[in-house]
């Protein structure tokens, strides 16, 4: 099927602004089986656009045309007015779609006036020019998208399918009165049914598969700062400064000799015989010392200069002219390199002013930051709160790993895994215990582990198996917002991101698949990130730190259809430009081995027609996770 990009805007016509839309709609497309034909930019003129739809649907014969922009309130907002007068059916359930589920994300929503229609073959939709949005409205239709371009062009065996499909759907009502009540996740309009009910489970995932990136946007959106908090520097590692810090007081406070050697007057030069009056050794008081002419003062490195010295000379270019006959005491020396005034000093200041602003408001603290504030004698500093972040396993199968192993159980390791992760990022961690596969149980821990935390990272329970309840129990009992569970990754497909109100407070839940290598690299990927934001860490420290990496061999690895993140080593020592990043073998998401000694996450792309092998000496991207 082939598409076709409308952009609609004054400003990107007249190139006093980019398109950013453009490339989005064409992601889509790919994403989505769509081949992207063409991308228009025209101005907010009706003609222009009325006249544009109609080539693109009656001489290119487009299947499906999105447009961006102009759908506002400004005057110049003519897009849905051209669309109308050029399309001879509406589909407003389109339009309910993208406004419904627009909505639940901002009340502007209500200013767009999109208008979706069919012109001959071609289906037309208005999107607005924000590229966040164009792709959430494109997300909201899409469930029904490709179904809408079958019918249009007439193409029966498709339609019987997804027709068949249809009707083995339980419906909503159905669901609604054997459970008493029906709940919607969040935007997407997907019922999450009864878990009782097993044979009318899903029998595919009711919520779309979204891309990574678009995860991460979406759990960076609801992470909100938890404000500030004053701390004893020494709990201040892992935080942001939450002020501005100042120098109270000058560094060095007093002029400060660089080297070990001599203060002497450079005047006096080289060739004399230099007496030495007494020694400057560091913490000596500086204004009792005095220097007179043709005499000098042993002086140590970061020693105050005595007064009436004006340089320092090294003890490497002098010599001894007298000294005590047991060679404990020298009396005098002779310079053999000449000396300038000021050489081999620090003023004072030179290094801090006062006054001077030394850390800045955002800046993260790491032990040379934490050396500053001590420098400036900051004891307590203003930092971002961090979360409380509660980790919690759930599984019958599960017992905690102290006990002897029970038949039919494994041990509980993301608990204390996921725990150690997040608390060697410096985050506040505690513990959730382990929920029973039942809503009972679970609930019950989801209720304990909300009340004492800001962040809960579940682990699994969150694919197709009838006895995976967390999204059921989050949406049934904690009235909670689904807004992803399902993300085009390998591992970590099922990862489940919800929002809920509890005992008044806003909470953030990650449910984690269960196979202990995807909980992890899903925790550095969303958990992490998440934290960071919270803590109002710089946009650039917030995600895992993405490198180029040659991937190492000797074997080709068969790519996945979902983008895997690989993990793997990186070794510098071939001499290679780039760091070869060597795999950890088999990559199955249970497999935790697979996750020991790694120290990056290579980003291998999803099979396609043409390439359906990583070969070694390929480059790819990778996310760094570990010290390298
Ligand atoms: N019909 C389908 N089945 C599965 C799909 C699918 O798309 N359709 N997705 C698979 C993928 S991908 C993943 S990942 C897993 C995720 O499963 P859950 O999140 O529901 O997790 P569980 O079913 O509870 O457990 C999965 C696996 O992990 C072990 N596990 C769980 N918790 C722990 C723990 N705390 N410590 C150690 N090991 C743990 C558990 O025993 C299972 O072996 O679903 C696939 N299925
Ligand atoms: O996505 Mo699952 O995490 O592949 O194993
Ligand atoms: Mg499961």
């Amino acid at each position: 099927m082939a598409g076709a990009i409308v952009i609609v805007s004054d400003r990107c016509f007249n190139k006093s602004m980019e398109d950013k839309a453009g490339s989005v709609i064409d992601k889509f497309f790919q994403e989505n089986d769509l081949l992207s034909k063409c991308r228009i930019i025209v101005p907010d003129e009706k003609n222009i656009i009325m006249e544009t739809l109609k080539r693109l649907c009656d001489t290119d014969k487009m299947d499906l045309i999105v447009t961006s922009g102009g759908t506002g309130f400004s005057p110049r907002d003519v897009t849905p007015e051209a669309t109308k007068m050029i399309i001879e059916k509406e589909a407003p359930g389109l339009v309910l779609a993208m406004l419904k589920g627009s909505l639940e994300v901002t009340p502007t929503a209500m200013l767009s006036r999109p208008v979706c229609g069919i012109r001959g073959s071609t289906l037309i939709i208005n999107t607005p020019g924000s590229p966040k949005a164009v792709v959430e409205c494109l997300n909201f239709i899409k469930p029904s998208l490709k179904h809408a371009l079958q019918l249009l062009k007439n193409d029966l065996e498709p339609v019987k399918v997804t027709h068949d499909a249809m009707q083995s759907l339980p419906s909503p009502t159905e669901a609604a009165s054997a459970t008493g009540e029906m709940r919607y996740s969040c935007c997407k309009h997907k019922v999450e049914l009864d878990p009782e009910l097993v044979a009318r489970r899903h029998r595919e995932s009711p919520y779309p598969m979204i891309a990574v990136e678009e995860a991460q946007g979406k759990v960076l959106e609801h992470c909100l700062s938890l404000g500030d908090v004053v701390k004893p520097l020494q709990f201040a590692l892992g935080q942001v400064l939450a002020e501005d810090v100042y120098a109270s007081d000058p560094l060095p406070p007093f002029p400060a000799s660089v080297k070990d050697g001599y203060a002497v007057i450079a005047s006096d030069g080289i060739g004399k015989r230099l007496v030495i009056s007494e020694a400057s050794i560091c913490g000596s008081k500086p204004e009792l010392q005095k220097v007179q002419p043709g005499w000098c003062m042993r002086i140590n490195t970061g020693a105050p200069l005595p007064s009436g010295a004006d340089a320092v000379v090294m003890v490497e270019h002098t010599k001894v002219l007298e000294c005590s006959e047991d060679g404990k005491t020298e009396h005098a020396i002779e310079i053999l390199k000449t000396p300038h005034a000021g050489a081999e000093i620090r003023p004072i200041g030179s290094d801090i002013k006062e006054g001077d602003i030394v850390l800045r408001k955002g800046s993260c603290i790491g032990p040379s930051e934490v050396g500053i504030l001590a420098t400036v004698g900051k004891t307590d500093v203003k930092v971002y709160r961090s979360p409380t972040v509660a980790v919690l396993s759930t599984g019958n199968e599960l017992q905690i790993y102290t006990e002897k192993l029970i038949p039919g159980r494994i041990r509980d390791s993301n608990q204390p895994m996921l725990m150690s992760l997040l608390s060697k990022q410096g985050f506040n961690v505690k513990g959730g215990g382990i929920a029973e596969d039942n809503l009972d149980s679970l609930v019950a821990r989801l209720k304990s582990a909300l009340s004492d935390a800001d962040i809960l990272v579940t682990t699994g329970g969150v694919s197709m198996g009838e006895k995976d309840l967390l999204r059921y129990a989050l949406t049934s009992h904690f009235d909670a917002t689904i807004h992803f569970a399902r993300v085009n990754m390998k591992p970590g497909k099922p990862t489940t991101f919800a929002t809920c109100c509890f005992e008044g407070k806003n909470k953030i839940i990650f449910g984690l698949p269960g196979n202990p290598v995807s909980a992890m690299v899903t925790c550095h990927l969303y958990v992490i990130p998440a934290c960071r934001k919270i803590m109002n860490f710089p946009y650039s420290k917030i995600l895992p730190t993405k490198i180029r990496v040659k991937f190492g061999g000797p074997q080709p690895v068969f790519l996945d259809p979902r983008p895997e993140y690989h993990r793997a080593y990186l070794d510098w020592s071939g001499g290679s430009e780039l760091p070869v990043a060597y795999s950890t073998g088999n990559q199955l998401s249970s497999r935790l081995l697979s996750m020991h000694s790694a120290n990056v996450l290579v980003i291998l792309p999803g099979a396609s027609k043409s390439i359906n092998k990583a070969e070694p000496g390929s480059i790819f991207d990778a996310l760094i996770i570990d010290t390298l």
